[in-house]
C-alpha cells in the first residue's frame, strides 16, 4: 500500500482532542494545500471562519443562543456541549455561497466536500485531526447570523481541530465489489 492510500484508509474522524494549540498559519498552509480540489469552472465557492484563542467564545455563544428554549432556558445538555466546544482548540466554519441553479449548487456541494476531504488528508498526514459536523444548528437562522452568514449562503460543515487524544476504530467499509456493476458488453 503506498502512502497516500494508507492516508486515506487509516485517517479517522476525531472527537477527543489533547489541548495542545493548532497552529493558525499551519492551517493556513493546509487550506492552500485544500483548495486544489476539483471545482467545475474554478469558481472557488467557500469562505471560511476560523474560531481561536478568544474568538472561540463567540462560535460558542452563537451555538448557545441556537439552543435557547422558547422560555429562555439553555437545557443543561448544551451548556455541557458547549464546554466541549471551548476545549477543542479551533473550529472552523465552511461557507457556500447558494446558487440558484440546481447544477451549480451541486457542483460548488461536490468540490467543497472535495476540498474539505483534501483537508482532512492532508492535516491528518500532519497528525492533525478533525471531525466534520453537520448538527441541526448550522441551519438555524439564530446562529447562522450570529456568525455572520448572510441570506444566499450555506453553512457545509463546522470542522472542529486539534491534535488527537484518542483515534477511534475504523467503522468497516462493503467490499466495493458489492457496490459495483461491471458493464463490459
Ligand atoms: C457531510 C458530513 C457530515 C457529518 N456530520 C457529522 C456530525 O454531525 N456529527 C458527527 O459525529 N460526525 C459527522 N460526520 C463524520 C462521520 O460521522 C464520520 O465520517 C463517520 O462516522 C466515519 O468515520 P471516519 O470518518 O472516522 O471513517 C460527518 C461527515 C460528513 C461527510
Amino acid at each position: 500500500m503506498n502512502a497516500i492510500d494508507q492516508n486515506i484508509i487509516e485517517r479517522r474522524s476525531i472527537k477527543k482532542f489533547k489541548v495542545d494549540a493548532v497552529n493558525v498559519e499551519e492551517i493556513i498552509e493546509l487550506l492552500n494545500v485544500a483548495k486544489w480540489a476539483p471545482n467545475h469552472k474554478v469558481n472557488e465557492p467557500w469562505r471560511f471562519l476560523l474560531y481561536t484563542d478568544g474568538g472561540k467564545e463567540k462560535f460558542v455563544q452563537a451555538f448557545l443562543e441556537a439552543m435557547r428554549t422558547p422560555d429562555g432556558e439553555i437545557p443543561p445538555k448544551a451548556l455541557n456541549k458547549a464546554d466541549y466546544f471551548r476545549s477543542i482548540p479551533l473550529h472552523l466554519v465552511v461557507v457556500m455561497p447558494e446558487d440558484p441553479r440546481q447544477r451549480r449548487w451541486d457542483e460548488d456541494y461536490g468540490a467543497v466536500s472535495s476540498m474539505l476531504q483534501n483537508f482532512q488528508l492532508a492535516a491528518w498526514e500532519r497528525g492533525i485531526g478533525m471531525i466534520w459536523r453537520s448538527n441541526d444548528w448550522i441551519y438555524n437562522p439564530v446562529f447562522r447570523e450570529a456568525i455572520g452568514v448572510k441570506p444566499g449562503e450555506k453553512i457545509i460543515a463546522t470542522m472542529m481541530i486539534g491534535y488527537p487524544a484518542h483515534v477511534p476504530a475504523k467503522q468497516e467499509r462493503t467490499d466495493i465489489r458489492e457496490k459495483l456493476t461491471i458493464i463490459s458488453e
